[in-house]
């Protein structure tokens, strides 16, 4: 007897055949990887999506992390799409991964976007560990970053500052946006700290970084599946960012040749590009010369560390402080106790306000503007408390929920700034229960430079003028929730009421 099957009907055994065949590759190959190693413990993984169903319900990655971990522990195993993820949410495990293994877990990952961004992951904060980070990062530590360094651009942060006042005292009464108001001084602190003062592109600089920074927020889906190049070739964040990226290389390749055309006498104060230049030149005949994208990657490094992150910094202190009366009439008190004298804020007694520092590193231990650090890549196989984790696994430390530890902090969840007065609790990445910076060798570089754009901002807005919410807000009232993108800000701008306070 013949069968007679309809074409049809063959292309849909043929097909259902292929699909079937697909699956089977799919979850044999996801059962390989899983079964056979002992992966730290995690959800149930679907196929192909992995956890990420689960990643994807939550508006914000550093909390749907911290509600896994309760159930799964502090080193916990996430797939998101192809890739291993290996999620820390304890000081215990955050000090396996960056100090005792540190140097197993010092790696970046190759992410699409950040690598189109930063001139083939040339910046310092994406650059594969090796002989160039270590070039760059020791420029960053010993010439850009360092104390003396710091110190050298007092004057332009308290030029800045004050300008900050005056255009606050000029709104007196009225309901003004904070947020705006901080973001655009701390990017003109940045630029003019970058660029100098002569600098024609500062704004348009700052619209193209914006919109790129704006299209790194996020996962983007191509870093998930890393196997399927196509993806590559369509993803339209891809395009988007590659036109902003060359926007801004444009804007720094002229600032770089206007640096060099320029005679270094005609200007008075030596910026960023001048010690950047400088050191090029030093390293002309060197095995690894710097080449001018490389200078760019270094400004770029500057522009995301301080315009990002430190402005998130002082807001969140300000909205924190305006939900918590009590604690800023504690540090009004202390700061117009210290410059009540002089009748002005500057920097030099900066070290005397012992209550607003604390004020400074509450605020970093409840909103770390970075919750989940910088992810890390482990670089070889390694063993941590039992489990096995792969080379090339992609670490994220929740230092958000760490921050959040009801085993390390009294009243966790409270906004506390006193806990911090004579505590010896330090952001310098020795106590892993706190570590708004992160640890080890990929540790920020840029505190110091952070905490002088943070504290003298607070100091000024503190000292010149009392705070209102607008609309008869109670205090309590205050809307606290946090934005999604690169860095965790504040979801909607802070308006306030500026009074100002008159001395005599
Ligand atoms: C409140 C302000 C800031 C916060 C909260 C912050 C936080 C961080 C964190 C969490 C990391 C990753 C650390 C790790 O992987 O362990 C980092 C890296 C980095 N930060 Fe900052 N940062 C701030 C300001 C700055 C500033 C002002 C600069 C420079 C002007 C800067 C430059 C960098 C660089 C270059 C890296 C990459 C280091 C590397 O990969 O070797 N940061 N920062």
């Amino acid at each position: 007897m013949e069968l007679h099957i309809p074409f049809s009907n063959i292309t849909f055994m043929m097909a259902s055949f292929l699909f079937i065949l697909v699956l089977f590759k799919i979850v044999k190959r996801w059962r390989g990887n899983n079964s056979t190693v002992n992966l730290p413990p995690g959800p149930w993984t679907l196929p192909f999506i992995g956890n990420m169903h689960q990643v994807i319900s939550s508006s914000l990655p550093h909390h749907c992390f911290k509600d896994l971990a309760e159930k799964y522990g502090p080193l916990m195993h996430l797939k998101l799409g192809e890739v291993s993820y290996i999620i820390v949410s304890s000081p215990e495990m955050a000090k396996e991964i960056m100090k005792t293994n540190d140097l197993t877990f010092c790696d970046r990952p190759n992410l699409l976007l950040s690598t189109i961004l930063t001139y083939n992951a040339t910046v310092i904060a994406f650059s594969t560990y090796g002989e160039y980070w270590r070039q760059l990062r020791k420029i960053c530590v010993i010439e850009l970053l360092s104390a003396k360094r710091v110190q050298s651009f007092r004057t332009i942060r308290e030029e800045e500052m004050s300008n900050l006042v005056k255009s606050i005292s000029a709104s007196e009464g009225s309901v003004i946006n904070l947020t705006q108001k901080i973001l655009g001084r701390t990017y003109g602190i940045t630029a003019r700290i970058a660029f100098g003062k002569r600098n024609i592109h500062q704004e348009t600089f700052k619209l193209a970084m914006e919109e790129a920074l704006s299209l790194l927020g996020g996962v983007c889906i191509v870093d998930l599946y890393p196997s399927i190049k196509m993806l590559r070739r369509v993803s339209r964040a891809k395009t988007k960012l590659e036109k902003a990226t060359r926007d801004l290389d444009i804007i720094l390749q002229d600032i770089i040749d206007d640096h060099k055309s320029s005679h270094r006498e005609e200007r008075k104060d030596e910026d960023l590009v001048d010690v950047l230049l400088n050191i090029q030149q030093e390293n002309y005949h060197s095995e690894h010369p710097l080449t001018d994208d490389n200078l760019k990657a270094v400004i770029q490094d500057s522009f995301t560390g301080g315009g990002e992150t430190s402005p998130g910094a002082v807001l969140w202190g300000m909205s924190e402080m305006v939900k918590n009366p009590k604690v800023m009439e504690e540090a009004q008190d202390e700061v117009r106790r210290v410059f009540d004298g002089k009748g002005f804020v500057d920097e030099t007694e900066l070290h005397q306000l012992i209550y607003l520092k604390s004020v400074v590193k509450e605020t970093m231990r409840l909103h770390p503007t970075l919750p989940l650090l910088v992810p890390r890549e482990s670089r070889e196989r390694c063993q941590i408390n039992g489990y096995e984790i792969p080379a090339k696994t992609r670490v994220m430390v929740n230092a958000w929920a760490i921050g959040r530890d009801p085993r390390y902090w009294v009243e966790a969840e409270s906004f506390k700034p006193e806990r911090f007065v004579n505590s010896p609790i330090d952001f310098k990445g020795t106590d892993f229960e706190y570590i708004p910076f992160g640890a080890g060798r990929r540790m920020c570089p840029g505190i110091e430079f952070a905490i002088s754009i943070v504290e003298l901002p607070l100091a000024q807005l503190l000292y010149h003028f009392d705070w209102k919410l607008p609309n008869g807000m109670k205090n309590e009232e205050l809307d606290m929730t946090e934005s999604f993108g690169i860095t965790v800000g504040r979801k909607y701008d802070l308006s306030l009421i500026p009074i100002t306070r008159h001395t005599n």
